[in-house]
């Protein structure tokens, strides 16, 4: 559906993107990486804000040139990390000004209104001023705006930041949705998220990209490197300060005395038991073997 060959982005004498190649299919894409990666760079590339410095992209066929921008973006939906929602405006006066803004004509607005309302869990409040709605309803907004339309590209950079469990379990539910029937790329920087909804992940580090086909991929690079032990205070300390080790998890069972979760190439100490690991165990092996 879409490829992307030696995509990169030069900022001045910044690169933020290198050379990055990958496809995406239909289904969700974690995009991770840690701060200043590269990732919305990736994102607004890929949304027709910014443009490449160098390479290729094609979404279905359909090349980003300049005189394919209006058909590119006819198929590309963008919730940007920071968007500007109108809090004077009701959420369907909203989503009708975006939906013009895209081109559709009234007709089709009034048949899609009802259908993405519903989609993002927000028929109840179609009349409400979008100043009333919590965080979780405006993200949900947020991604109305990005499908009304029904692109088959999704772009969502941060989605989750700042939302409550319960709102980052339904906005998780309504992505894996989303995902049924389009390429869905999505940007974060919790692995959990990743692990949940995504099957492909693309890594980045310092404007690299890998690509990999299955979330297993990743959590495979800490496979045998993942120990769960007891330790007392001392011995804690002592591993905390260890720069080859990395504390995942830490229980303090008892005054003093700890169980801890570490990501280390050897045995820890006598008494450690090897575990398997997490996608976020993973994502840290490779992002320190950089
Ligand atoms: N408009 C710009 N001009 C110059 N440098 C920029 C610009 N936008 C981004 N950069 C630089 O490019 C690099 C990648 O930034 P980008 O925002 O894409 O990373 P990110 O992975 O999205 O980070 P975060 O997770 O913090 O949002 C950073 O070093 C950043 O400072």
């Amino acid at each position: 559906m879409l490829v992307a060959e030696q995509l990169t982005k030069r900022y001045g004498s910044k690169t933020a993107l290198q050379e990055a190649t990958f496809t995406l299919e239909k289904g969700i894409t974690g995009l991770l990486g840690p701060n200043g990666a590269g990732k919305t760079t990736l994102l607004r590339i890929l949304a027709t804000y910014h443009k490449a410095s160098g390479g290729r992209l094609l979404l279905n066929g359909v090349e980003w040139t300049s005189a394919n921008m209006e058909k590119l973006r006819a198929d590309i939906g963008y919730l940007p990390q920071h968007i500007g929602l109108f809090p004077s405006l009701t959420v369907t006066e909203y989503l009708d000004y975006i939906a013009s803004m895209r081109g559709m004509n009234s007709s089709s607005i009034n048949k899609r209104m009802n259908e993405v309302l519903r989609e993002v869990n927000l028929e109840e409040v179609g009349r409400e001023k979008v100043r009333s709605l919590s965080g979780g309803m405006k993200q949900r907004l947020g991604i109305a705006q990005a499908i009304i339309h029904e692109p088959a590209l999704l772009l969502v950079d941060e989605p989750t930041a700042g939302l409550d469990p319960e709102e980052r379990i339904r906005f998780r539910n309504l992505i894996k949705r989303l995902g049924h029937s389009r390429a869905v790329l999505l940007s974060t920087h919790i692995t959990e998220d990743v692990s949940v909804t995504c099957d492909r992940v693309l890594l980045m580090n310092k404007g690299w990209l890998q690509s990999h086909d299955h979330v297993r991929e990743v959590v495979a690079y800490a496979a045998g490197s993942v120990w769960g032990l007891q330790t007392e205070q001392g011995k804690y300390e002592q591993l905390r300060s260890d720069p080859s080790v990395f504390i995942t998890d830490l229980k303090e069972q008892q005054e003093g005395l700890y169980h801890i979760r570490v990501v280390a190439a050897s045995k820890p100490s006598e008494d450690a038991q090897p575990l398997q690991p997490t996608l976020e165990e993973g994502y840290m092996v490779w992002l320190n073997r950089k």
